[in-house]
């Protein structure tokens, strides 16, 4: 909470965090002698919580303890067998429970006052976008419209009697149980004017419009299952064909990289979605065709901001949205929600700008939860349902009130007419007189709707084999294809390159996140000596490479879910497969890994005074590269599976914390089951590798040890260190293992990222099988 509260920016909070806590780990005694420590750094136990801990613990433990001392207790030789003995080896006074245990309440109270002093009073700031003139990517002039004469042709969308349902899983997949969303919906939205699709909230417009759209996937909680047609012109077109004729606009803004401008945004969008046959300067100009179309032009090259650096306004934002999906000009453009959250002068706006797109001849469909009677007589055809997923009205919007007023529900006057319908339509559960009433009336034009206006009685029904060819004959130029690895790959590369280099506090981040912890751990155990002390202060050093697990999932978090917002948005939109994303990703992860494991060799291995030679230098390097890297991996996974990141982070610490507990010296003695288990673990390989190669061929003194009856020590040799502690291992084979720790780690990443994406279509029964 302190660190959310020094930087409301995850990346900086993050990094204060870990610094933080990696001091405070520091300071514990545990991984280093308390009293060794070096003067400079001696006195930060003080200000550690972890060491009042670790110090009631250890207190609590040893306090009058006695080990098995093998010569008469009265003997001097017997003294590093008591708990005095080691309490005092550990720097911690005698009985020291009580005391530390309320400094350690006044901590977590100091802690929380802290944490709302700086909540209250430091206020965010929010830093105002600086303009960027496009340099590298020339700009190009925008062009009169490029529609093809294809483009022109317009397509009436007829919905037959379209129901869909979804079954769920429940109880651990033990139960189903089936919800009907859409109950027989027969409508037409035709070219030229706005469609909106209006009804109370669960009535089912959002996933009529997602089915539409092809965004219904099937899972293994819940499996959706339709009837009915989409119609094109009275052509019956393959779903992947709609998906290909119909643009989707979502609710959220958020498939915007926030360090772009409106132009980088809409050229990069236009590179990886107009068709390899088009020339860049074309796809430059198809883009500032749009930024003109669209008002856009005035902040062009401003950024699009985020939480933290003001760019362009919401209703901007909503529509460099919308201009990302006209690009390949679509005939047909699906909207959710495209006014919601935004004032009135905005939304009445942006409903004017998609009338102009209409009016080009597009077909316009949009739900809309409760608009107000301006933007209402923007509409030029209505679909009006009812909860349940039925439909109460489809026509003009000019003839809706007659049309209600016919069966004796006049609109009073001076009522928006959007607030009459809905309200018309929407069962009153204040009391059950008023129910039961409602539930009638809403009954009445229901079925009224049903037997005697549907459309779909007058429809002859499409024969679905013929119409099938025609329509793949009619619009199979319109079919679009996902880009290529290639040209994908090298567009996202240079994408995120652009972003993240207009983000200085990741990059800083990045590199402090392991350099940062390597200087701790340097301030805290250099110069290593060669006695007792210098024995577990060396084991407990390399231990503490573990700790660059945590590194790789914050680096993860702090990017990833981001990255995957865009990416999922783009992959929805058909525009790349997970591979070119997947690998931006590692292309720009790498560098940042091998750099800084560089870096934090030079500060646990050089400094500190681990043998220097190059072997134990590079084999440093190599071990906390792998580890960051399985831990981003870890993460990637994670957060794939787990759209919820705090959610993603718990279990996340979780895996990475019981891996740390089974590396090295944490656990040196464990249960069968959970050995087998930790050879899955890189940090296992790691460690050993770390200490094998830190403690092979190195001779320490009998100082502090006990001294056994032929005037030898414990430890006075590395080797005798690893054999007394289980830890000698075949190194070769252990740096091999990494390796192929994390490939594996990344693969099965990639595979849970595959997994996530597949898209699992409805089922589509026949009208007789239900
Ligand atoms: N995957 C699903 N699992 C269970 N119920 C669902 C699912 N999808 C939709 N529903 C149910 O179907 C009904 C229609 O939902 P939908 O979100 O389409 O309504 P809506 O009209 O768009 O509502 P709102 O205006 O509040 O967004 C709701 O009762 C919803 O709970």
């Amino acid at each position: 909470m302190l660190s959310a509260s020094i930087s409301r920016d995850f990346t900086t909070a993050s990094l204060v965090c870990n610094l933080g806590y990696t001091l405070q780990s520091m300071a514990c005694g545990f991984f280093v002698n308390a009293p060794t420590m070096p003067v400079y750094v001696r006195w930060t136990r003080w200000i550690a919580y972890v060491y009042y801990a670790f110090g009631t613990v250890v207190s609590n433990q040893f306090n009058g303890f006695l080990g098995d001392c093998p010569y008469d207790l009265a003997d001097d030789r017997c003294d590093p067998y008591t708990g005095e003995y080691i309490l005092q080896t550990l720097g911690f006074p005698k009985n020291w429970i009580l005391v530390p245990m309320m400094v350690n309440i006044g901590w977590a109270v100091g802690f929380h006052i802290l944490a709302y002093l700086l909540l209250k009073y430091v206020r965010v700031s929010v830093a105002v976008s600086k303009t960027f003139t496009v340099k590298k990517i020339e700009e190009v002039a925008a062009v009169p419209s490029t529609r093809s004469d294809s483009a022109r042709s317009e397509i009436t969308v007829t919905l037959n009697d379209i129901r869909l349902s979804v079954i769920r899983r429940q109880r651990l997949g033990l139960t189903t149980r089936e919800i009907e969303i859409l109950r027989g919906i027969s409508a037409t939205f035709v070219p030229g004017s706005i469609n909106a699709i209006l009804g109370p909230s669960g009535s089912g417009k959002s996933s009529l419009l997602n089915f539409m759209a092809d965004r219904l996937h099937s899972s293994f909680n819940q499996k959706y299952m339709s009837t009915g047609d989409i119609i094109f012109n009275d052509k019956l077109p393959s779903r992947s064909l709609v998906r290909s004729l119909c643009s989707y606009v979502t609710q959220e803004d958020d498939g915007l990289l926030p360090s772009l401008t409106v132009r980088e945004t809409l050229y990069y969008a236009a590179d990886l979605r107009l068709p390899k046959t088009m020339s860049k300067q074309e796809k430059r100009a198809r883009a500032n065709e749009i930024i003109m179309k669209m008002g856009l032009k005035d902040c062009a090259d401003t950024l699009i901001g985020g939480e933290f650096v003001k760019g362009i306004s919401g209703g901007e934002k909503r529509r460099v949205t919308i201009s990302i999906q006209l690009l390949n000009d679509p005939k047909i453009l699906l909207l959710d929600e495209p006014t919601s959250g935004l004032d009135s002068f905005i939304a009445s706006s942006i409903l004017q700008v998609l009338k102009a797109l209409a009016e080009e001849g597009r077909t316009i469909i949009c739900t809309i939860h409760q608009p107000r009677s301006d933007l209402f007589a923007q509409f030029g055809n209505i679909l009006l349902l009812a909860k349940g997923g039925r439909v109460a009205y489809n026509g003009q919007s000019t003839q809706m009130l007659d049309y209600f007023a016919s069966l004796n529900h006049p609109c009073p006057p001076l009522t928006n007419p959007a607030d009459f319908v809905l309200d018309l339509v929407s069962v009153n559960l204040q009391s059950e007189e008023k129910e039961s009433i409602s539930r009638l009336k809403v009954t009445k034009l229901l079925d009224h709707w049903q037997n005697v206006e549907d459309p779909a009685l007058e429809r002859p029904l499409v024969d679905a084999h013929l119409g099938l060819a025609a329509a793949e004959a009619e619009f199979s130029s319109q079919v679009r294809e996902p880009s290529k690895f290639l040209p994908a790959y090298q567009t996202l590369l240079r994408r995120s390159t652009l972003n993240f280099s207009r983000s200085p506090h990741m990059i800083v981040a990045r590199i402090m996140q392991v350099a940062g912890i390597g200087i701790i751990f340097a301030l805290f155990f250099s110069p290593l000596k060669d006695d007792m002390i210098g024995v577990t202060n060396r084991l407990g050093l390399v231990q503490e490479i573990t700790a660059l697990y945590f590194v790789g999932m914050l680096n993860n978090m702090a990017i990833y879910p981001y990255d995957r917002s865009v990416f999922y948005r783009e992959h929805d939109d058909n525009v790349y497969g997970v591979l070119p994303f997947f690998l931006v990703y590692l292309t720009l992860e790498l560098p940042f890994e091998c750099i800084t494991s560089l870096i934090f060799a030079v500060f646990l291995v050089l400094v500190p005074g681990l043998p220097r030679t190059p072997e134990l230098f590079f084999a440093c390097a190599y071990c906390a590269l792998a580890i960051v890297n399985c831990g981003e991996s870890i993460g990637i996974a994670f957060n794939t599976l787990f759209l919820h990141e705090g959610f993603a982070v718990n279990l996340i610490s979780v895996v990475l914390s019981i891996g740390c507990l089974m590396a090295g010296i944490m656990s040196l003695e464990m249960p069968g089951f959970l050995k087998g288990v930790n050879w899955l673990s890189p940090l296992k390989y790691a460690v050993s590798v770390m200490i094998n190669m830190s403690f092979d061929g190195q001779t320490f003194n009998c100082v502090g040890q006990a001294i056994d009856a032929d005037g030898g020590c414990e430890f006075d040799s590395g080797a005798k260190v690893l054999e007394n502690y289980g830890l000698k291992a075949n190194v070769p084979a252990y740096l091999g293992g990494i390796a192929v720790a994390a490939v594996v780690y990344r693969v099965l990443a990639l595979v849970v990222l595959k997994i996530n994406r597949l898209k699992l279509g409805i089922k589509t029964l026949s009208r007789n099988s239900r």
